[in-house]
């Protein structure tokens, strides 16, 4: 695999790379509360700029609908990234259109210009290989080499991340590789007991790792939105909680295996059940096992909280990805901040992962030295850990 290093060395001065980035912050409005990962991306745009490369950046923000919508804009993102750099980041207002066509040609040595959301072009997240080609042919049309460097999106077999990798002279950021690097330490020669703990909301992505991780782990601890779903298929009333209905199945699979395997699969025994969604929603402690009809679970209550710490104490590795409750509101933030005291008390090799969960250890006052690593992936590091090939690794490798 060719890395940054190698492109380096052929020498960038003047030349029009296009690096993918992750620069997928959390936004209160315009205003991004965590800038972890802009921050992550800087010592591969650094080490390009300084070299005189003339720097093309694709990122994606949030989930839009293929289309352009200013709630999803980069803005911020490229206000932030400027301040960051020490000079003016240039955001086209589209992806591969006239603005970015003059934004890239208007650069000059050692200059940034950021394309607008990727995902504002339906074609990025096409299923079909012929229209994440044509995107990938007008980036690709843009610059002279491509360097991969959104680790927490290298899970995702999309046009600016797989696609655009095939059509030009391609290398591995130093993000990636300092961060494939870190979760190849938890896959070989794994100390015990291992535990992954899982929460957050992007439960239909994040369901699909179980049944992999189910062959590698001693504990599974599960909170956050993802927990509702095993409540519900061991038929607790869940309430207006998050829930897969369609995957009641395959997560009733996921206890017999568990038990099968003699993996210890442990959930909440109670919550914050609130009456509706938001930061001064009332609310109050029930059993996970009875959640009121009109209520939903914002995050798990102090017997879990101490239960799951308790799973935690004699850990020796510990993968986290997702919050234990909506931690951006203080009322359900408790849950989260356990998890993470517990991984910060403990002497495990300690992984956390993911862009809210990372931002939630630095918003909630934790010492980021307390862990070994926070990744700027969750999905992606999940995926690696299960043992899947990822599309953006992989595509580097031919
Ligand atoms: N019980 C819950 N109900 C609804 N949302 C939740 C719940 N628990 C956690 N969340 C939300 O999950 C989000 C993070 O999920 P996710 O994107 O999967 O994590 P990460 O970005 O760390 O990979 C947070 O915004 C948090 O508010
Ligand atoms: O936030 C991200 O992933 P994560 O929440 O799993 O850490 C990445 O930017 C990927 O975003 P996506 O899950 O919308 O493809």
């Amino acid at each position: 695999m060719k890395t940054l290093a190698d492109l380096l060395a052929e020498g960038v001065a003047g030349r029009r790379v296009l690096v993918r980035a992750d620069l997928n912050v959390p936004l209160d409005g315009e205003t991004i509360t965590d800038d972890g990962r802009v921050r992550a991306s800087l010592p591969t745009i650094q080490q390009l700029t300084g070299a005189g490369a003339r720097v093309v950046i694709a990122a994606h923000l949030g989930r839009p609908k293929g289309a352009p919508d200013p709630k999803f804009s980069l803005k911020p993102v490229a206000k932030r990234l400027g301040e960051l750099l020490g000079q003016d980041v240039k955001l086209a207002e589209d992806v591969t259109g006239e603005s970015a066509k003059s934004a890239v040609e208007s650069l000059r040595d050692g200059e940034v210009a950021l394309l607008e959301n990727i995902r504002f072009d339906a074609r990025e997240t096409s299923k079909d290989e012929a229209e994440r080609g044509a995107l990938a042919d007008e980036l690709a049309g843009l610059v002279t080499a491509f360097v991969s460097d959104g680790f927490g999106v290298v899970h995702r077999k999309q046009a600016s991340v797989y696609d655009v990798a095939k059509r030009l002279p391609h290398y591995a950021g130093g993000l990636v590789l300092a961060e494939v690097d870190v979760l190849r330490k938890l896959t070989e020669d794994t100390e015990r007991p291992y535990v992954v703990v899982l929460g957050g909301a992007k439960v239909s992505d994040k369901l699909g790792v179980i049944a992999n991780l189910l062959t590698k782990v001693d504990r599974l601890l599960i909170g956050g939105g993802m927990a509702y779903t095993f409540l519900k298929a061991q038929g607790h009333e869940v309430g207006q909680s998050l829930l897969q209905e369609d995957q009641l199945d395959q997560v009733s699979g996921f206890l017999t295996e568990a038990e099968k395997r003699g993996v210890e699969l442990v959930l909440p025994v109670d919550v914050l059940a609130a009456t509706e969604f938001g930061p001064d929603a009332p609310h109050e402690v029930v059993p996970a096992t009875g959640i009121p009809a009109d209520r939903q679970g914002l995050d798990i209550g102090p017997e879990t909280r101490e239960l799951f710490a308790s799973k935690l104490a004699d850990a020796k590795t510990v993968f986290w990805n997702g919050p234990m409750g909506v931690f951006e509101f203080e009322a359900f933030s408790g849950g989260t901040r356990a998890v993470a005291q517990a991984l910060v008390d403990s002497d495990a090799f300690s992984v956390v992962g993911g862009g809210d969960s990372a931002a939630a250890v630095r918003q909630l006052g934790l010492p980021e030295d307390g862990f070994s690593h926070i990744s700027t992936g969750g999905g992606a590091s999940l995926e690696f850990l299960e043992g899947k090939e990822l599309p953006g690794v992989l595509v580097l490798e031919d």
